[in-house]
């Protein structure tokens, strides 16, 4: 592991982010990956000098839905990017009545209730176990909440984000158990992309922007995706203000994560050498390859 890298910061945008102001010397470019298919092309750029890789989640014009995201694909084209951290961008309902509609979650914790996704990068061929215990990365959240203050954005730092398998949204039960759990805020897409990106060794952190109530709330009515999508268009804004100013605070030449993340694989595999499938180590050259090169 080198002692000092330059950061290459990606950004995977979410519902009514499918582009990034301001970036100079913008470019659209194709990533092939060994899992398929990702959501879209790469928009490859600088912001103040600092690399930059944006992805719209759900591909330009929101074609794909939540369930059928490739996941693996979408962070493995980040990897192949060069991306050193990625920013998550995303719409959600809150669960919470301290968290009203446009404020800005600086995620610390989530809860996977997803279960018709792929969510890791090794299977039958290679086992790996990777940490989750703190799924985001502090640093990036340090960066965040910095760039929050500094534009007087509405925002909490620390925050439970419950993600569910959707398309649907929740019934008023399911809403009111994860409240009973403690969860603040709910959306179907940060799971597994978190798994994926800590098995990729990428410091990830999430920006949960708050459109809706869900259903729970005696005053509000049960969440629409009308009342979401306009929402989402006033956050939209405030979240291309953020980016642009966290960049800039991300860009300069660093040390390794002070919290790990990018050693996530140290003693995460179990699977012998002897023992591994040589195409599976192939997919995983992107992902896996610092750990791979060096057995
Ligand atoms: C359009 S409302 C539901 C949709 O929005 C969120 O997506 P993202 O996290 O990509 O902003 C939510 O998770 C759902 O996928
Ligand atoms: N209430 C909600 N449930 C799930 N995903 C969401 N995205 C935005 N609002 C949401």
């Amino acid at each position: 592991m080198p002692d000092q890298i330059t950061p290459v910061i990606g950004l995977i945008g979410g519902s009514g982010l499918y582009d990034i102001d301001g970036l100079q010397d913008r470019e659209w470019r194709r990533v092939e990956s060994p899992w398929g298919e990702p959501s879209d092309e790469l928009l490859f750029g600088t912001l103040d000098g600092v690399r930059c890789v944006f992805l719209p989640r759900h591909g330009r014009g929101h074609r794909i839905p939540p369930s059928e995201l490739n996941y693996r694909a979408n962070i493995d084209v980040l990897k192949r990017a060069g991306c050193t951290e990625v920013l998550s961008l995303s719409a959600v309902g809150s669960l919470n009545g301290d968290l009203p509609p446009g404020t800005f979650v600086i995620v610390d914790q989530f809860i996977d209730r997803t279960f018709a996704r792929k969510k890791s990068f090794f299977e039958t061929g290679c086992v790996a176990h990777v940490s989750m215990a703190h799924p985001l990365c502090p640093r990036l959240g340090d960066a965040m909440e910095a760039a929050a203050r500094a534009i007087d954005l509405k925002y909490k730092r620390g925050g439970t984000y419950l993600v569910m398998e959707g398309p649907q949204f929740s019934t008023k039960a399911e809403s009111e158990l994860y409240r009973a759990w403690g969860c603040d805020v709910i959306g179907m897409t940060n799971m597994p992309e978190a798994k994926l990106a800590r098995e990729a060794e990428l410091c990830y952190a999430t920006v949960a922007m708050v459109t809706d109530f869900d259903c729970w709330h005696p005053d509000h009515d049960a969440v629409t995706v009308d009342a979401v999508v306009k929402v989402m268009t006033e956050n939209a804004s405030r979240a291309k203000a953020l980016v642009r100013r966290v960049v800039p605070m991300l860009g300069a030449p660093r040390g390794p994560c002070p919290s790990g993340c990018d050693r996530a694989l140290d003693n995460a595999i179990v699977t012998p050498e002897a023992n591994r499938d040589p195409a599976l180590m192939a997919k995983l050259d992107a992902v896996a390859g610092r750990v791979l090169k060096a057995a």
